[in-house]
């Protein structure tokens, strides 16, 4: 299966710095893949995915985008001007024109419909969230790409908005490459990791990324969460087998030496 974007040593450098922001990447993301990248603040998340979209110059490496790939993306930020009013309807024609029935299926695909005559500025962070995504699935994309989007959404919306970013995988078979600081979440909810740091610091599955020692350095304490998250996902019961007599599942590869439940 070839991939929907890929990256060789992509290196870049942003404007009055001599030091690379991100070294020697290789990236790729296969159709159906969700993708999320993790990595602290300024460690080049933002600039990967701009790079990778064409949006930055590359000092040096190669991209390569599937030919006739679909792209639906939803930035870090977007700034509103509140001075000029605009109704949700309007946003949703914004590069594009659609119809009131394409507009209406979006909202009502991403949890918010009924709100196309709602101001832009009357909306909740997570509405305003789910509105951009309906937008960006307007243009009924392979890829959808979303830097940090739950941005500002406490807990309880943070887990919803991934929730229904799995959904509209499910329906519409569409990749996702995201970036994200939610850490638990994003163990939960992505077929692979890739942990950036100024270069690829470790990736793979989330199991295998949420042990791997780069990743517990550069996210501590915080670590410690995710790491959790697989030590308790047994699929077995250790209380009903004699202390060494339990057999594994595929793929199960719990650690030993956690503490028993
Ligand atoms: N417009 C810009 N001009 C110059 N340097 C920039 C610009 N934008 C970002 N940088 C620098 O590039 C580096 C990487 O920034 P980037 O936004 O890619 O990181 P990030 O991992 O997405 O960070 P965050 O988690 O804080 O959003 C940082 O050192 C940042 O200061």
């Amino acid at each position: 299966m070839s991939a929907l974007i890929s990256s060789s040593a992509l290196t870049v450098h942003r404007p009055g710095t001599s030091e690379p922001v991100l070294a020697q990447v290789d990236f790729r993301i296969q159709p159906g893949e969700i993708v999320t990248v993790v990595g602290p603040n300024g460690s080049g998340k933002s600039s990967l995915i701009r790079a990778l979209l064409g949006h930055m110059p590359l000092a040096s490496g190669r991209v390569v985008r599937k030919r006739g790939l679909r792209i639906g993306y939803v930035p870090q930020r977007v700034q509103l001007d509140t001075a000029i009013p605009m109704t949700v309807r309007r946003f949703l024609s914004l590069p594009t024109r659609v119809t009131d029935a394409q507009a209406e299926a979006a909202l009502a695909r991403t949890g918010v419909a009924g709100l196309g005559a709602r101001q832009l500025t009357q909306l909740s962070g997570g509405q305003f969230q789910r509105v951009l995504l309906a937008r960006a699935l307007l243009s009924d994309p392979h890829l959808l790409v979303l830097d940090e989007p739950t941005q500002g959404l406490d807990q309880p919306g943070i887990v919803a908005f991934y929730q229904l970013i799995e959904e509209v995988r499910r329906q519409t078979g569409a990749a996702v490459l995201m970036v994200s600081h939610d850490l638990l979440v994003v163990m939960r909810s992505s077929d692979r990791v890739v942990c950036l740091n100024g270069h690829v610091c470790c990736e793979g599955t989330p199991q295998h990324v949420s042990t791997a020692p780069e990743y517990r350095a550069l996210f501590g304490a915080e670590a410690q969460g995710t790491l959790a998250l697989y030590r308790h996902r047994h699929d077995h019961d250790h209380d009903l087998m004699p202390a060494g007599a339990h057999v594994h599942g595929p793929g199960c590869g719990h650690d030993h030496t956690a503490p028993r439940r």
